[in-house]
């Protein structure tokens, strides 16, 4: 792959994943055929330990435990390097950096001038306007998670990669987060690990339940992201979802 002209670093690409996935003489899942849409949100779900965070890892590039035996097939064939902004399990916060610190982190490690503003207004709207001086030490868990998810938005990569961004949220809190990255992510090429059938029936153009042996595709309502989750084809989709994870669909 080439390096990025400006005009590709900005533009959300196609991404398909195509391959298996071994820890040593294991095969932890695969053969998949993961395609996640330009501008789309892609959910995936699956059991615990399945490799849903290591299929994430696989495609930020970065070092897993084992190996994978397949392609990575990027749209406009330019690197992902440098395009994506991930957002761990673990907050991975700098305990000696402030809330405001740790969202400009990225900027401050390019030795780019971070823009305080933007990032401020962005703390203001996560509900953490009061709290951007204190270090996470002196956080609760949720708005530890809500740093991590400011620092990530902060970022304003063309493709996201979040693993249960919302995990730790109260449900209000939860809801109002989902909204503010689905309208900051907009037109971004998103993968979103979930436990949460609610969660990805709501935000998911597409929606994935991945297996020892290879994905499930699984049918959205018509309706578009972020939708309704009161109306009665989200709460039937969700249902259906959560009973086939529970393996009585
Ligand atoms: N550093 C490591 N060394 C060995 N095995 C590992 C390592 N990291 C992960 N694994 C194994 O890889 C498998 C997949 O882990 P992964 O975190 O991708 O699963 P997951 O589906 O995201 O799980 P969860 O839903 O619980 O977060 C697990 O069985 C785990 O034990």
């Amino acid at each position: 792959m080439t390096s990025p002209p400006n005009d590709r670093r900005v533009t959300p690409p196609v991404i398909r994943l195509r391959g298996s996935y071994r820890i040593g003489a294991e095969i932890l899942f695969g053969p998949v055929d993961i395609t996640l849409g330009a501008g789309q949100w892609t959910c995936i779900l699956g059991r615990s330990g399945v490799g849903k965070s290591t299929l994430l890892r696989v495609i930020a590039g970065l070092d897993c435990a084992g190996d994978f035996d397949g392609s990575l097939h990027v749209s406009d064939a330019v690197t992902l390097a440098g395009r994506v902004s991930l957002m761990a399990q673990s907050d991975l916060l700098l305990p000696w950096l402030t809330v405001l610190e740790n969202t400009v982190l990225g900027a401050q490690l390019r030795g780019e001038q971070p823009d305080i503003g933007r990032a401020q207004r962005l703390l203001a709207r996560i509900g953490l306007r009061d709290h951007t001086h204190k270090k996470p030490g002196a956080l609760s868990g949720g708005m530890r998670q809500r740093t991590a998810l400011a620092r990530t938005l902060m970022e304003d990569r063309p493709v996201a990669l979040l693993d249960e961004p919302f995990s730790a949220l109260d449900a209000s809190t939860r809801a109002d987060m989902q909204e503010l990255a689905a309208e900051m992510l907009q037109g971004k090429t998103v993968l979103l690990v979930t436990h949460d059938p609610a969660e990805a029936v709501r935000l998911g153009h597409r929606i994935i339940v991945l297996k020892p042996r290879g994905v499930q595709h699984w049918p959205t309502p018509v309706s578009k992201p972020v939708r309704d989750q009161y109306a009665p084809q989200t709460i039937a989709c969700q249902a259906d979802l959560l009973a086939h994870l529970r393996g009585t669909g």
